[in-house]
Parts: C-alpha cells; structure tokens; sequence
C-alpha cells in the first residue's frame, strides 16, 4: 500500500494535488528569488521599480498560500477516500477468514493511523520540500554553478543518513504494532471476565496483566521516538554546514565580483530553504520508509480476500468420518468411531462430558484439523466434494446475537423474511416469552447485554436456523435450556424438513430421543 494505491484511488484527484504543490512551490521559489533584484534595484537608486518588485512579491505570496491550502484540504479528500476503500477490503477479508477480532481491530485503527500520519500525511510534505529542493538548486544556477555544486554536496551526504537508519527505524515500527496487537489482545481475553474479576473483587491481577502489556507497548512507542531522533540529529549537521557554507561561499564570490550583492542575501535564504527542506525530506523520508512493512501487511490482506471455489453445499449427499483422531495442544488424543450420515437423516449424538462431542462438530466445520484420518463430504454420485463448511447451519453452545431486533436476529436483517417468523414463533413455543416485552418482536437486544435468558436465546438462534432451512445443519446443545414441551414440539419440526441433522444433546426425554433416525454414543478410549 503506497503511492500507487493513492494515485488509482482517483487519477485525476491525485494529479490535481500534484499540480497545487508544484504551483505553490513555483512560487515560493520566485517570491525568495524576488528578494535578489529588489536589492539590487534599492542600492541602484531606482524605487520604482523596487516597489514593483515588491508588489509583484505580495501577489505571488498569496497565489502560494492559497494553492498550498488547496493542496492540502484536496490531499486529505484523496488520502481518506482511499483509506475508506482501504478499510471496505479488510473488513471484506476477515469477513471471508474469521482471524482474531484484535487483529482485525489493530489493523483498522493503530496500522491505518500510523500509516495515515506517518505515511501519506507526510509524504505530502516530502513532495512539497523535493519539488522546492529541484527548483532552489536550479535557480542558484542564475547565481553561480559553484553554489550548485556544493549544495549537490552536501545534499547527497544528507541523503545517505536515512539510508543506513532504514532497517533500525522499520523494525521500531513493527514492533509497536506487534505490542499494540498484544495488548488489544489483553484487554480482550481478560474484559470478557469482567463481571468475574468483580464478583471475586480482583482488580488487582487486572491491573498487573494490563500495565505489562501497557509497559511494553509504551516502551516500543520510546525506542520508535529515540531511533528517529538520532536520524534526527545526524541530519541537522548536514543542515547547519549547507546553511552557513552557501552564504559563505556567495560572499566570496561577490568579493571576487563574480556574484552581486543582491545574490548573497537570495542565495542565504535558498540555502535557508534548502537545507530546511532536505532535513524535513531525510526525516520524513525515514518517517515513510518505517511504514513499508506495515504497508506491505495491510496490502496483503486487501489481496487475499479472492474467494475459493468450493462446491455449493446442497450437493452434500453425505459426510463420513475415517479413522479420525483429534489432539489439542495440551490435551488427550480423542479417537472417533468410523461412522456416516446420509442425506435427509437426523442423528443424535450422545456420549459422557469431555468425550469430543463439540470437538467433533467443530472438525466436521473444518475449523479443528484432524492428526489422522479424515472428514469426507460426497456428492449424490458419490464423488468426493469441498463444500463451502461455512455455509453449514451450526448452533454452537456459544450463541451469536446482533445488535437490533428480535426479529432481525431472526430473519438475519433480511425483511423479505418478515412474514414467515410468526410461523416459528409458533414452532418454538416464543409467544409466551415475546409477551413479556413490550415492544414484543421488535425489542431492540444488545449482545452485551443479557436481556434474553438462555432459553430464549436458543429459540431465537433454532427459529434463525429453521427459517434459513441449511440442507446441513449441527446443532451443540441447542436446547439444554429450553423446558421439555417446547424442546419436543422443536424437535418435531426440526425432523419433519428434509435437512440432514447431526445434534449433541444430554437431556433429552426417551420420546425425544425416539424422534431421531438414530443414535451415535462415544466414549471415552
Ligand atoms: N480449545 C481447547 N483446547 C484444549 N483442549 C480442549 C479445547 N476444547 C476442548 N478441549 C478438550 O477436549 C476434550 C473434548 O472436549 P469437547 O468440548 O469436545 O467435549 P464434549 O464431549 O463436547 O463435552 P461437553 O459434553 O462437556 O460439552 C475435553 O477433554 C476438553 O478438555
């Protein structure tokens, strides 16, 4: 992510900004350059055209101002129309390959903030200095060619510096944003235990585990600071010496009556810009290059977002489990029974506490890998397919609410799909609990908060599933809260489809059990 990203964003927006810095620096050049024959005029004796000078002077002075400040408001419009499109393509990637929230979190605020003002901001300015560097240097040739030389000198010394710095102050800025990452991470695993933590009055482990990261963080932010300081420092002496030698040097010549008394005082003050410009272009320049890595990380991931090919999930005429073993990090290797289920069927999946239930669905989604053996989808021919598993209807016992209605929670915002939630009202018995808010359906729900109770929940999460009608769906415990008569009138119609249904369930009645095609039970080896 860089300038040509900038530049596709809208061409011809980016060239008018272009234009409105090379127009402000032209006259900024002629306005210093002014300065030379209105002395020269002044010591001749001839006023008049000392005050056209002069006059001439104001009005290129304000032309500058005034497209300086265009430039700059048009900068801005580029820059964030850009990171608008920016932030669309990451969301777009997380969206297709769920990372971590903190990740994603890191990348749409720090990253895209540094990247904001330790990139594209800046390089507003780095562009202003260059393109003021090129027309100083190519004006002092009017003067003499010797002050061209050692300024070209002395510039190109300065140029050095921010060279041999480039892969001390890049790894600084990466290592803030791996801090950064690491304390939203912090903050994230330990605010979800919040009203834990305060019900055991903890505050104090909270404290310590924050301040760590915070430290941390703070102390990457410090060495970031003191690389580019040193950068700094170095390219101040360049500054200095091209400040003082290029006078020096101009009233040597005006003694050897090479230059006139005017060009000493001009060629003071370009030497003024100059060095100013190239100290601001070396730190700026380092400014810019500490973002590449950053830079090259937020453009992979607008790049990843292609989408696979898979097969559509509706070909899923059965899934079969293989000799299949699972081992968490820290865990026990659970071993599986070789079982399969065919299209249409509704198998219950039983066993004891920590046999591998859930850890078996979440392997059939394909978000836990297998050590061995294997999880086969097959088609109505019986060849092997890759459905999309994200489109398989799964209820974890971690239920997913959205911020809006009850309703919305149902139809997933999707009004068309208005119509048909009184029907599930019904099928999941939710008339009773619906009663019990005012607004009814249209209660607004805040997921953090916990305004349904856990049966409730459930209902809106099953009758979200029964409306969306998945031809795959597993259900984990998607009714351990629900009372009995709603959980078997819930069963009934969630038999009667024609998906196929692999469910984990502990406490369900013999009738109940009774309604599925069949039972897996696993136990523990
Ligand atoms: N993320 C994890 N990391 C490490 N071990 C895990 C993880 N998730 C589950 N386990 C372990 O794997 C084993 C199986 O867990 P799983 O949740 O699949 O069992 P289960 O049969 O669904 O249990 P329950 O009926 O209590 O929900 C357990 O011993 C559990 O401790």
């Amino acid at each position: 992510m860089g300038l040509k990203e900038y530049f596709q964003e809208n061409k011809k927006h980016a060239l008018l900004v272009l234009f409105l810095m090379t127009l402000t620096q032209v006259m900024t050049t002629i306005y210093t350059y002014l300065t030379s024959p209105e002395l020269d005029a002044i010591s001749k004796g001839k006023f008049v055209l000392f005050l056209e000078l002069i006059g001439m002077q104001f009005v290129f002075g304000q032309i500058c101002n005034v497209s300086f400040n265009l430039a700059s408001v048009e900068n801005t419009k580029q820059t964030q129309n850009l990171f608008h499109s920016v932030r669309q393509r990451i969301l777009h990637h997380y969206y297709q390959q769920p990372d971590k929230v903190s990740e994603m979190e890191n990348h749409l605020g720090n990253d895209l903030q540094i990247i904001q003002d330790s990139y594209y901001h800046i390089y507003f300015y780095f562009l202003c200095d260059a393109i003021y560097i090129v027309l100083t240097i190519g004006t002092l040739f009017t003067f003499h060619w010797v002050l061209v030389a050692f300024t070209l000198f002395v510039t190109f010394l300065a140029v050095l510096v921010p060279k041999l710095m480039e892969k001390y102050t890049n790894k600084a800025t990466e290592l803030v944003s791996s801090k950064n990452a690491q304390f939203l991470n912090t903050i994230e695993k330990w605010f979800d235990g919040l009203d834990e933590l305060r019900r055991y009055k903890n505050k104090v482990v909270l404290k310590k585990v924050i301040g760590q990261d915070s430290q941390k963080l703070e102390d990457s932010e410090f060495k970031r600071s003191k690389t580019m300081s040193y950068v700094q420092l170095v390219s101040s002496i360049f500054d200095i010496t091209g400040r003082i030698g290029v006078p020096l040097i101009a009233g040597i010549l005006f003694i050897n009556h090479q230059v006139s008394l005017g060009a000493i005082l001009t060629a003071g003050y370009f030497a003024n810009g100059i060095f100013w410009s190239v100290k601001n272009c070396i730190s700026n320049y380092v400014q810019l290059k500490s973002t590449q890595t950053l830079r090259n990380i937020i453009l992979e991931l607008q790049k990843t977002s292609n989408e696979e090919k898979y097969d559509p999930i509706d070909e899923v005429a059965s899934i079969e489990i293989r000799k299949l073993s699972i081992k968490y990090k820290h865990g026990q290797q659970i071993f599986y029974p070789d079982f399969s289920i065919n299209l249409g069927e509704k198998v219950l999946l039983t066993g004891d506490s920590g046999t591998g239930k859930s850890t078996l669905i979440k392997t059939l989604l394909g978000q836990i890998k297998p050590i061995s053996g294997e999880v086969i989808y097959r088609n109505f021919n019986g060849k092997v397919i890759h459905p999309d598993l994200r489109q398989i209807g799964y209820l974890a016992q971690d239920l997913i609410m959205f911020p809006g209605t009850i309703k919305e929670n149902i139809t997933m915002f999707d009004e068309k799909l208005n119509s048909s939630v009184q029907t599930l009202v019904d099928a999941t018995q939710f008339s009773t609990d619906q009663d019990r808010f005012k607004k009814g359906l249209d209660t607004q729900i805040d997921p953090r908060k916990n305004l349904l109770s856990g049966g409730q929940k459930q209902k809106v999460v099953l009758m979200r599933e029964m409306l969306f009608n998945k031809p795959v769906v597993y259900l984990d415990e998607a009714t351990s809260a629900i009372d009995q008569g709603a959980t078997t009138r819930i069963l009934q119609e969630i038999v009667k489809t024609k998906q196929t249904v692999l469910m984990i369930a502990h406490n369900l009645n013999s009738n109940q059990k009774q309604l599925f095609d069949r039972e897996i039970h696993l136990e523990e080896k």
